[in-house]
Protein backbone atom coordinates (compact mmCIF):
# COMPACT_ATOMS: atom_id res chain seq x y z
CA UNK A 1 0.00 0.00 0.00
CA UNK A 2 1.05 4.02 -0.84
CA UNK A 3 0.70 5.83 1.57
CA UNK A 4 0.34 9.67 0.25
CA UNK A 5 3.96 10.37 1.32
CA UNK A 6 5.03 7.59 -0.69
CA UNK A 7 3.84 9.68 -4.17
CA UNK A 8 6.54 11.44 -5.50
CA UNK A 9 6.07 15.18 -5.32
CA UNK A 10 5.77 17.52 -8.47
CA UNK A 11 8.45 19.13 -8.04
CA UNK A 12 10.49 16.03 -8.06
CA UNK A 13 8.74 14.82 -10.92
CA UNK A 14 9.77 18.23 -12.85
CA UNK A 15 13.07 17.85 -12.21
CA UNK A 16 13.33 13.95 -13.95
CA UNK A 17 11.44 15.20 -16.37
CA UNK A 18 13.74 18.11 -16.75
CA UNK A 19 16.88 15.94 -16.74
CA UNK A 20 15.31 13.28 -19.01
CA UNK A 21 14.80 16.24 -21.76
CA UNK A 22 18.29 17.31 -21.16
CA UNK A 23 19.64 13.93 -22.04
CA UNK A 24 17.85 13.28 -24.59
CA UNK A 25 19.27 16.96 -25.89
CA UNK A 26 22.31 15.80 -25.27
CA UNK A 27 22.36 13.03 -27.37
CA UNK A 28 20.55 14.35 -29.98
CA UNK A 29 23.19 16.95 -30.30
CA UNK A 30 25.89 14.05 -29.99
CA UNK A 31 24.08 12.15 -32.40
CA UNK A 32 23.98 15.00 -35.24
CA UNK A 33 27.72 15.69 -34.53
CA UNK A 34 28.70 12.25 -34.74
CA UNK A 35 26.44 10.45 -37.44
CA UNK A 36 26.17 12.27 -40.51
CA UNK A 37 23.08 13.39 -42.45
CA UNK A 38 22.26 10.96 -44.91
CA UNK A 39 22.98 7.83 -42.43
CA UNK A 40 20.63 9.44 -39.97
CA UNK A 41 17.32 10.14 -42.46
CA UNK A 42 17.98 6.12 -43.47
CA UNK A 43 17.74 5.52 -39.97
CA UNK A 44 15.08 7.78 -39.04
CA UNK A 45 13.25 6.07 -42.07
CA UNK A 46 13.24 2.60 -41.36
CA UNK A 47 12.13 3.51 -37.53
CA UNK A 48 9.36 5.72 -39.54
CA UNK A 49 8.79 2.30 -41.63
CA UNK A 50 8.33 0.08 -38.72
CA UNK A 51 6.05 1.99 -36.59
CA UNK A 52 3.83 3.01 -39.49
CA UNK A 53 1.04 0.31 -39.60
CA UNK A 54 0.50 -1.38 -43.13
CA UNK A 55 -2.18 -0.89 -45.64
CA UNK A 56 -3.79 -4.14 -46.43
CA UNK A 57 -4.40 -2.93 -50.06
CA UNK A 58 -1.89 -2.34 -52.42
CA UNK A 59 -2.47 0.04 -55.79
CA UNK A 60 -0.25 -0.28 -58.99
CA UNK A 61 -0.41 2.49 -61.34
CA UNK A 62 -0.06 1.63 -64.81
CA UNK A 63 0.38 4.57 -66.79
CA UNK A 64 -0.11 4.59 -70.80
CA UNK A 65 3.72 5.43 -71.78
CA UNK A 66 6.97 5.13 -70.05
CA UNK A 67 8.36 8.45 -71.01
CA UNK A 68 10.21 7.29 -74.05
CA UNK A 69 7.79 4.30 -75.22
CA UNK A 70 4.30 3.06 -75.22
CA UNK A 71 3.94 0.91 -71.74
CA UNK A 72 3.02 -2.50 -73.05
CA UNK A 73 1.59 -3.26 -69.75
CA UNK A 74 -1.44 -0.74 -69.95
CA UNK A 75 -1.63 -1.60 -73.82
CA UNK A 76 -2.51 -5.24 -73.15
CA UNK A 77 -4.40 -3.98 -69.80
CA UNK A 78 -6.49 -1.99 -72.20
CA UNK A 79 -7.47 -5.00 -74.40
CA UNK A 80 -7.93 -7.75 -71.65
CA UNK A 81 -10.54 -4.91 -69.58
CA UNK A 82 -12.57 -4.59 -72.60
CA UNK A 83 -13.33 -8.43 -72.05
CA UNK A 84 -14.25 -7.67 -68.73
CA UNK A 85 -17.13 -4.78 -68.84
CA UNK A 86 -20.05 -6.13 -66.43
CA UNK A 87 -23.54 -4.59 -66.29
CA UNK A 88 -22.25 -2.33 -63.64
CA UNK A 89 -20.46 -0.19 -66.05
CA UNK A 90 -22.13 2.66 -66.65
CA UNK A 91 -20.06 4.53 -69.56
CA UNK A 92 -18.23 2.35 -72.01
CA UNK A 93 -15.72 3.77 -75.51
CA UNK A 94 -17.01 2.16 -78.27
CA UNK A 95 -14.78 1.82 -81.91
CA UNK A 96 -14.27 0.35 -84.76
CA UNK A 97 -11.37 1.16 -87.64
CA UNK A 98 -11.72 0.41 -90.64
CA UNK A 99 -8.62 -2.19 -90.03
CA UNK A 100 -10.49 -3.77 -87.46
CA UNK A 101 -12.78 -6.67 -87.76
CA UNK A 102 -14.53 -6.11 -84.92
CA UNK A 103 -16.22 -3.48 -82.07
CA UNK A 104 -14.28 -2.28 -80.11
CA UNK A 105 -15.25 -1.54 -76.47
CA UNK A 106 -13.19 0.61 -73.98
CA UNK A 107 -13.67 2.14 -70.19
CA UNK A 108 -14.54 5.69 -70.26
CA UNK A 109 -12.89 7.88 -67.96
CA UNK A 110 -13.64 7.21 -63.98
CA UNK A 111 -14.59 3.52 -64.71
CA UNK A 112 -14.39 0.84 -62.40
CA UNK A 113 -14.33 -2.51 -62.95
CA UNK A 114 -13.75 -5.92 -60.76
CA UNK A 115 -12.03 -8.95 -62.08
CA UNK A 116 -11.06 -12.70 -60.39
CA UNK A 117 -7.84 -14.45 -61.25
CA UNK A 118 -6.67 -17.91 -59.02
CA UNK A 119 -9.00 -16.79 -56.62
CA UNK A 120 -8.12 -12.95 -56.04
CA UNK A 121 -10.47 -10.14 -56.49
CA UNK A 122 -8.88 -7.24 -58.14
CA UNK A 123 -10.27 -3.81 -58.61
CA UNK A 124 -9.15 -1.89 -61.92
CA UNK A 125 -10.21 1.67 -62.23
CA UNK A 126 -9.32 4.25 -65.63
CA UNK A 127 -8.00 6.97 -65.26
CA UNK A 128 -7.67 10.21 -66.81
CA UNK A 129 -6.33 13.48 -65.56
CA UNK A 130 -5.70 16.41 -67.93
CA UNK A 131 -3.17 19.22 -67.15
CA UNK A 132 -1.93 22.30 -68.39
CA UNK A 133 1.44 23.41 -69.10
CA UNK A 134 2.92 26.93 -70.24
CA UNK A 135 4.34 26.73 -73.42
CA UNK A 136 8.43 27.55 -73.03
CA UNK A 137 8.12 28.14 -76.77
CA UNK A 138 5.28 30.11 -77.08
CA UNK A 139 5.42 34.01 -76.49
CA UNK A 140 1.82 34.86 -76.14
CA UNK A 141 1.69 32.50 -73.17
CA UNK A 142 -0.70 29.88 -74.50
CA UNK A 143 -0.74 27.02 -72.55
CA UNK A 144 -0.76 23.30 -73.50
CA UNK A 145 -3.40 20.84 -72.41
CA UNK A 146 -1.93 17.23 -71.48
CA UNK A 147 -3.82 14.27 -71.11
CA UNK A 148 -2.79 11.58 -68.93
CA UNK A 149 -3.95 7.79 -69.09
CA UNK A 150 -3.70 6.01 -66.66
CA UNK A 151 -5.40 2.68 -64.43
CA UNK A 152 -5.62 1.62 -61.27
CA UNK A 153 -5.05 -2.01 -60.21
CA UNK A 154 -5.49 -3.05 -56.47
CA UNK A 155 -5.33 -6.10 -54.52
CA UNK A 156 -4.56 -7.36 -50.92
CA UNK A 157 -0.80 -6.55 -50.54
CA UNK A 158 0.07 -9.83 -49.82
CA UNK A 159 -0.72 -10.96 -53.26
CA UNK A 160 1.92 -8.80 -55.02
CA UNK A 161 4.33 -11.55 -55.64
CA UNK A 162 1.46 -13.42 -57.41
CA UNK A 163 0.17 -10.38 -59.69
CA UNK A 164 3.46 -10.01 -61.08
CA UNK A 165 4.75 -13.67 -61.45
CA UNK A 166 1.22 -14.35 -62.68
CA UNK A 167 -1.54 -12.30 -63.28
CA UNK A 168 0.04 -9.50 -65.26
CA UNK A 169 1.88 -12.01 -67.18
CA UNK A 170 -1.15 -13.83 -67.69
CA UNK A 171 -2.89 -10.30 -69.09
CA UNK A 172 0.08 -10.31 -71.68
CA UNK A 173 -0.39 -13.15 -72.88
CA UNK A 174 -3.73 -12.63 -72.94
CA UNK A 175 -4.38 -9.55 -75.33
CA UNK A 176 -1.44 -11.02 -77.66
CA UNK A 177 -3.39 -13.93 -78.33
CA UNK A 178 -6.41 -11.46 -79.00
CA UNK A 179 -4.51 -8.86 -80.86
CA UNK A 180 -3.35 -11.83 -82.99
CA UNK A 181 -7.02 -12.73 -83.56
CA UNK A 182 -7.63 -9.88 -84.32
CA UNK A 183 -4.66 -8.84 -86.55
CA UNK A 184 -5.55 -8.14 -90.37
CA UNK A 185 -2.44 -10.41 -92.82
CA UNK A 186 -0.55 -8.31 -94.89
CA UNK A 187 0.85 -9.53 -98.25
CA UNK A 188 3.81 -7.37 -99.17
CA UNK A 189 5.02 -7.78 -102.82
CA UNK A 190 7.37 -5.75 -104.46
CA UNK A 191 6.73 -2.24 -106.13
CA UNK A 192 9.40 -1.72 -108.93
CA UNK A 193 8.02 1.89 -110.02
CA UNK A 194 10.77 3.28 -107.73
CA UNK A 195 13.48 3.69 -110.27
CA UNK A 196 16.33 5.54 -108.41
CA UNK A 197 15.90 4.18 -105.22
CA UNK A 198 15.29 0.60 -106.13
CA UNK A 199 12.61 -1.64 -105.14
CA UNK A 200 10.32 -1.48 -102.57
CA UNK A 201 7.75 -3.97 -100.80
CA UNK A 202 3.80 -2.75 -101.17
CA UNK A 203 1.64 -4.12 -98.83
CA UNK A 204 -2.25 -4.92 -99.27
CA UNK A 205 -3.94 -6.59 -96.82
CA UNK A 206 -3.94 -10.27 -97.04
CA UNK A 207 -7.71 -11.87 -97.14
CA UNK A 208 -6.78 -15.19 -98.57
CA UNK A 209 -9.71 -17.97 -97.34
CA UNK A 210 -7.33 -20.91 -97.13
CA UNK A 211 -7.28 -22.82 -93.87
CA UNK A 212 -5.87 -26.00 -93.12
CA UNK A 213 -9.39 -27.20 -92.63
CA UNK A 214 -10.54 -26.23 -96.27
CA UNK A 215 -7.04 -27.55 -97.89
CA UNK A 216 -7.29 -31.02 -99.72
CA UNK A 217 -4.25 -33.19 -98.61
CA UNK A 218 -3.19 -36.21 -97.43
CA UNK A 219 -4.15 -36.23 -93.52
CA UNK A 220 -1.36 -36.99 -92.10
CA UNK A 221 1.14 -34.95 -94.57
CA UNK A 222 -1.18 -31.87 -93.26
CA UNK A 223 -1.35 -32.98 -89.72
CA UNK A 224 2.57 -33.51 -89.83
CA UNK A 225 2.52 -29.52 -91.20
CA UNK A 226 0.67 -28.47 -88.59
CA UNK A 227 3.13 -29.82 -85.84
CA UNK A 228 5.73 -29.42 -87.39
CA UNK A 229 4.45 -24.94 -87.30
CA UNK A 230 3.31 -25.59 -83.53
CA UNK A 231 6.73 -26.97 -82.67
CA UNK A 232 8.75 -23.90 -84.65
CA UNK A 233 6.62 -21.58 -83.14
CA UNK A 234 7.24 -22.71 -79.73
CA UNK A 235 11.19 -23.04 -79.52
CA UNK A 236 12.27 -19.98 -79.14
CA UNK A 237 14.59 -20.71 -76.23
CA UNK A 238 15.46 -24.37 -77.86
CA UNK A 239 16.67 -22.27 -81.02
CA UNK A 240 18.92 -20.06 -79.06
CA UNK A 241 20.56 -22.83 -76.79
CA UNK A 242 21.66 -24.82 -79.73
CA UNK A 243 23.17 -21.71 -81.28
CA UNK A 244 20.90 -21.70 -84.49
CA UNK A 245 18.71 -18.77 -85.90
CA UNK A 246 14.99 -19.31 -85.15
CA UNK A 247 14.26 -20.09 -89.03
CA UNK A 248 12.71 -22.66 -90.79
CA UNK A 249 12.03 -23.41 -94.26
CA UNK A 250 10.04 -25.50 -96.71
CA UNK A 251 9.84 -26.60 -100.30
CA UNK A 252 6.54 -27.21 -101.70
CA UNK A 253 6.81 -29.05 -104.60
CA UNK A 254 3.93 -30.56 -107.17
CA UNK A 255 1.62 -30.57 -110.33
CA UNK A 256 -0.28 -26.73 -110.79
CA UNK A 257 -3.22 -26.93 -109.15
CA UNK A 258 -2.45 -29.04 -106.73
CA UNK A 259 -2.72 -26.56 -103.80
CA UNK A 260 1.05 -25.15 -103.23
CA UNK A 261 -0.22 -21.22 -103.02
CA UNK A 262 -3.30 -22.82 -100.86
CA UNK A 263 -0.90 -24.24 -98.42
CA UNK A 264 0.96 -21.14 -98.02
CA UNK A 265 -1.84 -18.75 -97.36
CA UNK A 266 -3.28 -21.37 -95.10
CA UNK A 267 -0.24 -21.36 -93.22
CA UNK A 268 -0.12 -17.75 -92.79
CA UNK A 269 -3.61 -17.88 -91.72
CA UNK A 270 -2.80 -19.89 -88.95
CA UNK A 271 0.16 -18.40 -87.45
CA UNK A 272 -1.23 -15.04 -88.24
CA UNK A 273 2.39 -14.30 -90.14
CA UNK A 274 2.46 -11.38 -92.93
CA UNK A 275 3.40 -12.89 -96.30
CA UNK A 276 6.69 -11.26 -98.43
CA UNK A 277 5.78 -12.31 -102.02
CA UNK A 278 9.84 -11.90 -103.25
CA UNK A 279 9.51 -12.00 -106.85
CA UNK A 280 13.14 -12.59 -108.11
CA UNK A 281 12.28 -11.69 -111.67
CA UNK A 282 11.97 -7.77 -110.50
CA UNK A 283 15.14 -7.84 -108.97
CA UNK A 284 17.95 -6.29 -110.26
CA UNK A 285 21.00 -5.82 -108.11
CA UNK A 286 22.14 -7.61 -105.07
CA UNK A 287 21.80 -4.44 -102.70
CA UNK A 288 18.26 -4.37 -103.71
CA UNK A 289 17.82 -8.38 -102.07
CA UNK A 290 19.68 -7.54 -99.31
CA UNK A 291 17.56 -4.32 -98.49
CA UNK A 292 14.69 -6.24 -98.95
CA UNK A 293 15.43 -9.04 -97.32
CA UNK A 294 16.45 -6.65 -94.30
CA UNK A 295 13.19 -4.72 -94.59
CA UNK A 296 11.27 -7.48 -93.56
CA UNK A 297 9.43 -7.77 -90.17
CA UNK A 298 9.60 -10.88 -87.92
CA UNK A 299 6.78 -13.06 -87.55
CA UNK A 300 6.51 -13.32 -91.27
CA UNK A 301 6.87 -15.73 -94.35
CA UNK A 302 8.90 -14.77 -97.60
CA UNK A 303 7.90 -16.58 -99.99
CA UNK A 304 9.61 -17.37 -103.72
CA UNK A 305 7.32 -19.25 -105.74
CA UNK A 306 8.76 -21.42 -108.81
CA UNK A 307 12.03 -21.28 -107.58
CA UNK A 308 13.02 -23.60 -110.66
CA UNK A 309 12.03 -20.67 -113.11
CA UNK A 310 13.00 -17.79 -111.68
CA UNK A 311 17.05 -18.85 -110.20
CA UNK A 312 18.02 -19.02 -114.11
CA UNK A 313 18.46 -14.93 -113.79
CA UNK A 314 20.97 -13.97 -116.17
CA UNK A 315 20.17 -15.29 -118.96
CA UNK A 316 16.47 -14.47 -119.06
CA UNK A 317 17.49 -10.71 -117.88
CA UNK A 318 20.18 -10.53 -120.70
CA UNK A 319 16.39 -11.24 -123.07
CA UNK A 320 14.29 -9.23 -121.25
CA UNK A 321 16.00 -5.98 -120.28
CA UNK A 322 19.16 -5.99 -122.72
CA UNK A 323 21.52 -6.02 -119.72
CA UNK A 324 25.06 -7.13 -119.74
CA UNK A 325 25.60 -10.61 -118.00
CA UNK A 326 28.73 -8.99 -116.50
CA UNK A 327 26.21 -6.57 -114.75
CA UNK A 328 24.41 -9.19 -113.04
CA UNK A 329 24.89 -10.83 -109.83
CA UNK A 330 22.09 -12.55 -109.05
CA UNK A 331 21.90 -16.29 -108.84
CA UNK A 332 20.90 -18.99 -107.08
CA UNK A 333 24.16 -19.39 -105.21
CA UNK A 334 24.49 -15.48 -103.86
CA UNK A 335 20.71 -15.72 -103.10
CA UNK A 336 21.63 -19.07 -101.00
CA UNK A 337 24.07 -16.86 -99.73
CA UNK A 338 21.61 -14.24 -98.23
CA UNK A 339 19.21 -16.69 -96.99
CA UNK A 340 22.10 -18.42 -95.01
CA UNK A 341 23.85 -15.65 -93.81
CA UNK A 342 22.34 -11.76 -93.63
CA UNK A 343 18.99 -12.88 -93.76
CA UNK A 344 19.72 -15.65 -90.70
CA UNK A 345 21.18 -13.38 -88.40
CA UNK A 346 18.56 -10.68 -88.26
CA UNK A 347 15.09 -11.14 -86.96
CA UNK A 348 13.27 -14.23 -85.61
CA UNK A 349 10.75 -16.26 -86.00
CA UNK A 350 11.08 -16.39 -89.58
CA UNK A 351 9.65 -18.72 -92.40
CA UNK A 352 11.12 -19.23 -95.85
CA UNK A 353 9.02 -21.12 -98.38
CA UNK A 354 9.97 -21.70 -102.02
CA UNK A 355 7.63 -23.63 -104.18
CA UNK A 356 8.16 -25.74 -107.64
CA UNK A 357 6.31 -27.61 -110.34
CA UNK A 358 10.16 -29.29 -110.82
CA UNK A 359 11.60 -30.54 -108.10
CA UNK A 360 13.78 -32.77 -109.99
CA UNK A 361 15.28 -29.59 -112.01
CA UNK A 362 16.41 -27.58 -108.81
CA UNK A 363 20.04 -26.79 -108.27
CA UNK A 364 21.07 -29.49 -105.50
CA UNK A 365 22.33 -26.35 -103.31
CA UNK A 366 18.74 -25.47 -102.46
CA UNK A 367 17.96 -29.50 -101.71
CA UNK A 368 20.81 -30.42 -99.79
CA UNK A 369 20.40 -31.38 -96.24
CA UNK A 370 19.53 -28.16 -93.88
CA UNK A 371 18.87 -26.33 -96.69
CA UNK A 372 14.96 -26.53 -96.42
CA UNK A 373 14.20 -28.32 -93.19
CA UNK A 374 10.80 -29.87 -94.78
CA UNK A 375 10.10 -30.76 -98.18
CA UNK A 376 6.37 -31.32 -98.27
CA UNK A 377 4.69 -33.32 -101.87
CA UNK A 378 1.58 -31.63 -103.20
CA UNK A 379 0.15 -34.32 -104.93
CA UNK A 380 -2.92 -35.23 -107.09
CA UNK A 381 -6.12 -35.01 -105.15
CA UNK A 382 -7.23 -38.67 -103.51
CA UNK A 383 -10.64 -39.64 -102.71
CA UNK A 384 -9.91 -38.39 -98.63
CA UNK A 385 -9.07 -35.10 -100.47
CA UNK A 386 -12.27 -35.31 -102.64
CA UNK A 387 -14.28 -35.64 -99.44
CA UNK A 388 -12.77 -32.67 -97.85
CA UNK A 389 -13.70 -30.71 -100.79
CA UNK A 390 -17.31 -32.11 -101.25
CA UNK A 391 -18.00 -31.25 -97.45
CA UNK A 392 -16.32 -27.74 -98.84
CA UNK A 393 -18.19 -27.36 -101.31
CA UNK A 394 -21.71 -28.94 -101.55
CA UNK A 395 -21.80 -29.11 -97.62
CA UNK A 396 -22.36 -33.68 -98.10
CA UNK A 397 -20.81 -35.56 -96.11
CA UNK A 398 -19.30 -38.80 -97.19
CA UNK A 399 -22.12 -41.58 -97.16
CA UNK A 400 -23.52 -40.13 -100.75
CA UNK A 401 -24.63 -43.02 -102.74
CA UNK A 402 -21.81 -41.47 -105.73
CA UNK A 403 -18.72 -41.42 -103.41
CA UNK A 404 -18.28 -45.40 -103.97
CA UNK A 405 -17.88 -44.80 -107.20
CA UNK A 406 -16.39 -41.38 -107.15
CA UNK A 407 -13.36 -43.55 -105.04
CA UNK A 408 -12.97 -46.49 -107.41
CA UNK A 409 -12.47 -44.26 -110.37
CA UNK A 410 -10.59 -40.85 -108.71
CA UNK A 411 -7.44 -43.66 -107.29
CA UNK A 412 -6.82 -44.32 -110.65
CA UNK A 413 -6.41 -40.69 -112.30
CA UNK A 414 -4.52 -37.86 -111.71
CA UNK A 415 -7.04 -34.73 -111.20
CA UNK A 416 -5.53 -31.77 -109.07
CA UNK A 417 -7.83 -30.59 -106.05
CA UNK A 418 -7.88 -27.30 -108.44
CA UNK A 419 -9.91 -29.29 -110.94
CA UNK A 420 -12.09 -31.04 -108.32
CA UNK A 421 -12.58 -27.76 -106.88
CA UNK A 422 -13.64 -26.44 -110.16
CA UNK A 423 -15.99 -28.89 -111.19
CA UNK A 424 -18.04 -29.11 -107.43
CA UNK A 425 -18.76 -25.29 -108.10
CA UNK A 426 -20.35 -25.45 -111.43
CA UNK A 427 -24.06 -26.33 -109.95
CA UNK A 428 -25.64 -25.73 -107.01
CA UNK A 429 -27.64 -28.97 -106.62
CA UNK A 430 -25.32 -31.88 -105.19
CA UNK A 431 -26.84 -34.10 -107.16
CA UNK A 432 -26.39 -33.12 -110.17
CA UNK A 433 -22.84 -32.03 -109.62
CA UNK A 434 -21.60 -35.35 -108.39
CA UNK A 435 -23.43 -37.12 -111.59
CA UNK A 436 -21.45 -34.66 -113.64
CA UNK A 437 -18.33 -35.08 -112.19
CA UNK A 438 -18.41 -39.01 -112.09
CA UNK A 439 -19.00 -38.15 -116.10
CA UNK A 440 -15.50 -36.62 -115.92
CA UNK A 441 -13.87 -39.13 -113.86
CA UNK A 442 -15.56 -41.91 -116.28
CA UNK A 443 -14.46 -39.64 -119.67
CA UNK A 444 -11.13 -39.12 -117.87
CA UNK A 445 -10.28 -42.94 -117.35
CA UNK A 446 -11.50 -43.65 -120.97
CA UNK A 447 -9.67 -41.14 -122.77
CA UNK A 448 -6.17 -41.66 -120.88
CA UNK A 449 -6.36 -38.13 -120.70
CA UNK A 450 -5.68 -38.57 -116.94
CA UNK A 451 -2.17 -37.16 -116.38
CA UNK A 452 -1.13 -33.57 -116.78
CA UNK A 453 1.93 -32.16 -118.04
CA UNK A 454 4.10 -32.69 -114.85
CA UNK A 455 6.98 -35.66 -114.58
CA UNK A 456 5.69 -36.65 -110.70
CA UNK A 457 8.68 -36.80 -108.25
CA UNK A 458 10.59 -39.90 -108.43
CA UNK A 459 12.85 -39.63 -105.38
CA UNK A 460 9.69 -39.09 -102.74
CA UNK A 461 6.87 -41.13 -104.55
CA UNK A 462 3.89 -41.32 -102.52
CA UNK A 463 1.43 -44.49 -102.12
CA UNK A 464 -1.10 -42.49 -104.01
CA UNK A 465 1.42 -42.27 -106.63
CA UNK A 466 3.08 -45.91 -106.54
CA UNK A 467 -0.12 -46.88 -106.86
CA UNK A 468 -0.88 -44.88 -110.26
CA UNK A 469 2.11 -45.70 -111.70
CA UNK A 470 1.09 -49.02 -111.52
CA UNK A 471 -1.83 -48.60 -112.85
CA UNK A 472 0.43 -47.62 -116.08
CA UNK A 473 -0.45 -43.88 -116.22
CA UNK A 474 1.31 -42.13 -119.42
CA UNK A 475 2.37 -38.79 -118.41
CA UNK A 476 0.59 -36.55 -120.79
CA UNK A 477 0.74 -32.74 -121.46
CA UNK A 478 -2.27 -31.11 -119.05
CA UNK A 479 -4.10 -28.49 -120.90
CA UNK A 480 -3.49 -24.78 -119.37
CA UNK A 481 -1.05 -26.00 -117.26
CA UNK A 482 2.25 -25.57 -119.33
CA UNK A 483 4.16 -22.58 -118.17
CA UNK A 484 7.14 -20.45 -119.49
CA UNK A 485 9.69 -18.46 -117.75
CA UNK A 486 8.71 -14.91 -117.96
CA UNK A 487 4.78 -15.37 -117.58
CA UNK A 488 5.03 -17.49 -114.34
CA UNK A 489 5.90 -15.46 -111.38
CA UNK A 490 3.03 -12.79 -112.10
CA UNK A 491 0.93 -15.79 -112.77
CA UNK A 492 1.80 -17.17 -109.42
CA UNK A 493 1.35 -13.81 -107.57
CA UNK A 494 -2.07 -13.20 -108.85
CA UNK A 495 -2.89 -16.48 -107.71
CA UNK A 496 -2.51 -16.40 -104.48
CA UNK A 497 -3.94 -12.81 -104.56
CA UNK A 498 -6.96 -14.09 -105.61
CA UNK A 499 -9.01 -13.20 -102.74
CA UNK A 500 -6.96 -10.82 -101.44
CA UNK A 501 -8.73 -7.34 -100.94
CA UNK A 502 -7.01 -4.10 -102.46
N1 LIG B 1 -5.18 -28.94 -102.04
C1 LIG B 1 -6.18 -28.09 -102.26
N2 LIG B 1 -7.20 -27.98 -101.39
C2 LIG B 1 -8.20 -27.12 -101.62
N3 LIG B 1 -8.28 -26.33 -102.70
C3 LIG B 1 -7.29 -26.41 -103.60
C4 LIG B 1 -6.19 -27.29 -103.42
N4 LIG B 1 -5.38 -27.15 -104.46
C5 LIG B 1 -5.91 -26.24 -105.25
N5 LIG B 1 -7.07 -25.78 -104.76
C6 LIG B 1 -7.94 -24.78 -105.38
O1 LIG B 1 -7.35 -24.40 -106.62
C7 LIG B 1 -6.93 -23.04 -106.63
C8 LIG B 1 -5.52 -22.95 -107.19
O2 LIG B 1 -4.63 -23.66 -106.34
P1 LIG B 1 -3.19 -23.11 -105.94
O3 LIG B 1 -2.95 -21.79 -106.53
O4 LIG B 1 -3.03 -23.24 -104.46
O5 LIG B 1 -2.30 -24.20 -106.65
P2 LIG B 1 -0.72 -24.23 -106.83
O6 LIG B 1 -0.25 -25.59 -106.45
O7 LIG B 1 -0.11 -23.09 -106.14
O8 LIG B 1 -0.57 -24.07 -108.39
P3 LIG B 1 0.68 -23.46 -109.22
O9 LIG B 1 1.75 -24.49 -109.23
O10 LIG B 1 0.10 -23.24 -110.58
O11 LIG B 1 1.07 -22.22 -108.54
C9 LIG B 1 -7.01 -22.59 -105.20
O12 LIG B 1 -7.40 -21.25 -105.10
C10 LIG B 1 -8.04 -23.50 -104.58
O13 LIG B 1 -9.32 -22.98 -104.78
MG1 LIG C 1 0.95 -21.45 -106.73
Amino acid sequence: MFSPTDMPSPSSIFSAYASMTASIMLVRSMANEIIPQPIRAYLFNTFRYLIKPRSPTLTLIIEESTGIARNQVYDAAETYLSTRVSPDNERLKISKTPKEKKLTIRLEKGEKLADCFNGVCFKWRFICSESEKNNPNDHNNISIRSEKRYFELSFPTKQKEMVLDSYLPFILDKAKDMKDEERVLKMHTLNTSYCYSGVKWDSINLEHPSTFDTLAMEPELKNAVIEDLNRFVKRKDYYKRVGRAWKRGYLLYGPPGTGKSSLIAAMANYLKFDIYDLQLGNIVRDSDLRKLLLATANRSILVIEDIDCTVDLPERRHGDHGRKQADLQLTLSGLLNFIDGLWSSCGDERIIIFTTNHKERLDPALLRPGRMDMHIHMSYCSYQGFKLLASNYLEISSDHHLFGEIEGLIEDIQITPAQVAEELMKNEDAEATLEGFVKLLKRKKMEGDVCENFSPDKAEPTHQQSKRRKVGCKQKRGVGNSKNNSGTTQRRTRRIRRGCSL
